[in-house]
Formats: structure tokens, C-alpha cells, sequence
């Protein structure tokens, strides 16, 4: 049994100017201790499909799916409190800006320990202790004193740090990390997504990681999903992936990166589009 499975999602949000669809029919499926990435331009509607299963959306969205299981339970015909005993403990998810994603009026401390007591049900000395454990897990030095400190007295890195140890703090079964890196220095990219597999690889999680940058899906995926327009392009292993992409789009994304240019000009994605101004799906 798959960890997560997805069959035919559709995400309609209404808007003043109608109907408009994000993810128009994706399916997919993550197995216990599988990291799959997510690949596509922005807008292609990653961070909406996985916001869906996070039960995150907001009211003007209409999630439809044929199939969302997580162990095998449909988590759409689930109430809200059945959701939230799964949302932020066995699923949980870190977003692209840490700074913002923390609450400025809470300590960092509050804000760990929060998970704990909500979804461990542990006192305020078990918190404090486990609050301490995540930070030094997360490589944050001096944990204690660092545990009283706000958001905005620490870097963008160790925000996410501290993301990610409340994402890790109930031992999740599957982390949705929605480009964990985008927002950070070019060196402190490569910390994050090595704390990243650390973790992933030392509690055995599935991981999904959402990014537009093929560079970390080469360092990072098992299997790569790319989506263009909320519409599935093209699902391989990497391997597969970047030897022998079968979309024309996913052929566009490769081609555009600095590293395998031939001219003098990276080629556009128009020049892949085929005649009737679409691209081959390959799925
Ligand atoms: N609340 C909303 N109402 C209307 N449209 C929305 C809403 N939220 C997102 N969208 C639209 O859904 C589309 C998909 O957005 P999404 O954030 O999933 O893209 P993405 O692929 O994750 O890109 P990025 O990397 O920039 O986050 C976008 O066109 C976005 O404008």
C-alpha cells in the first residue's frame, strides 16, 4: 500500500473572473521512505496540489479527487478534527519563506513546543526537552538560550532550520518541503537540503519536495513528476529523467539550464511547443 495516493486531483478556484483550474487532473503516489519531486515553472500548481492534501486551501478553492489516500484512509471524506490528527503530525510540510511562515509574536520555542503539546500531548518539561533535541537535530548551536529568541532576531537559514524542526517534531511519515531553499543564500541552500536527506534518510520519511530547480531534484529525487499548467507532463525516476526525458517539456526545462547550452542563447520554451501550441504529455 502506497503512503500517499492521489488519483485525478482537479483544483477549481472561483475568482471574479470565473472558474480557473490550478491542478487540472494529477495523479500520483509516494511510498514509505521515497523522495519524489515535484518539478515546474511557477504557476504550474505544485504548491495548490499539495495544499490540497495539507487541507490548507482557502474557501474559494473546490478540491476534487477521485482518490486521496494517506495509509489507505480517504482524507477528503474525513472531519476536520480527524484531519488535523493527521495534517501537522504524520503529514506535515515547510514553505518557501521561513521568516514569514513563523509567527513574529512567538518565541521560537513557543512555536516548537506548540506542535508538541497539540498533536504529543507531552507536559512543559517533556516540550522543553524535545524542543532542545529538535534544535541541536536541526544543527542549531546553543539550543537553550537560542529557544527564547523571535523570528526576526535569527537569519532566513536558521528560520527554516527551525521550520523544519517543527516539521520533524512528531516524527512525520511524509514532509512536504515547497522550495525549502528558494528563499536563501546560495551556500545555505546546500545546508538546508543536506539537513533535508539527513533527516529524511535517518527517520525513514517520505519526502516530497516542490521546486522549480533541477539541480536539486538531480541531488535529491528517487522519482520526478513535472507539471506545467496543474497538468502531469511527464513521471520517471531521475535517472530516466534527465537521460532520456520523454516530454517535449521536460526536454524545454533541461535544455534551458546554463549547464547544457549550446549557443549563445539559452532556447525558449515556445520553441518546444509543438504545432497546435501544446506540449506532448508523456505519463
Ligand atoms: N487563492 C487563490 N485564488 C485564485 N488563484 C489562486 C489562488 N492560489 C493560487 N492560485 C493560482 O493557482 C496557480 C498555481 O499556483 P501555485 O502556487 O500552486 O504554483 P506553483 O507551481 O507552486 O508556483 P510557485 O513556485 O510560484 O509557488 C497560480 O496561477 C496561482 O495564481
Amino acid at each position: 500500500m502506497a503512503l500517499l495516493e492521489i488519483s485525478n486531483l482537479v483544483v477549481e478556484f472561483s475568482t471574479s473572473s470565473g472558474p480557473f483550474r490550478a491542478v487540472d487532473g494529477i495523479s500520483l503516489t509516494v511510498d514509505t521512505r521515497q523522495v519524489l519531486a515535484i518539478v515546474g515553472e511557477s504557476g504550474s500548481g505544485k504548491s495548490v496540489a499539495m495544499m490540497a492534501v495539507m487541507g490548507l486551501l482557502p474557501f474559494n478553492a473546490k478540491v476534487t479527487a477521485d482518490k486521496m489516500l494517506f495509509e489507505g484512509r480517504n482524507i477528503l471524506a474525513l472531519t476536520p478534527a480527524q484531519r488535523r490528527e493527521i495534517v501537522g503530525k504524520d503529514i506535515a510540510m515547510i514553505f518557501q519563506e521561513p521568516v514569514a511562515s513563523l509567527n513574529p509574536c512567538f518565541t521560537v520555542g513557543f512555536q516548537i513546543e506548540e506542535v508538541l503539546r497539540v498533536h504529543m500531548g507531552m507536559n512543559r518539561r517533556q516540550r522543553r526537552a524535545r524542543a532542545v533535541e529538535l534544535l541541536q537535530l536541526v544543527g542549531i548551536a546553543e539550543p537553550e538560550r537560542r529557544l527564547s529568541a523571535f523570528p526576526h532576531q535569527m537569519s532566513g537559514g536558521q528560520c527554516q532550520r527551525v521550520m523544519i524542526a517543527i516539521g520533524v517534531a512528531c516524527n512525520p511519515k511524509l514532509l512536504i518541503a515547497d522550495e525549502p531553499t528558494t528563499a536563501l543564500d546560495v551556500t545555505i541552500q546546500k545546508q538546508i537540503l543536506d539537513l533535508l536527506m539527513r533527516l529524511q534518510q535517518e527517520h525513514g520519511m517520505a519526502l516530497i519536495m516542490i521546486t522549480h530547480n533541477m539541480g536539486v531534484v538531480a541531488e535529491t529525487a528517487d522519482r520526478v513528476i513535472v507539471q506545467y499548467k496543474g497538468r502531469k507532463m511527464e513521471e520517471a525516476d531521475v535517472l530516466s529523467l534527465f537521460e532520456s526525458p520523454r516530454s517535449n517539456y521536460t526536454k524545454a526545462l533541461l535544455s534551458a539550464l546554463p549547464d547544457n547550452a549550446t549557443g549563445d542563447r539559452l532556447p525558449t520554451i515556445a520553441s518546444y511547443l509543438g504545432p497546435d501550441g501544446t506540449f506532448t504529455e508523456a505519463v
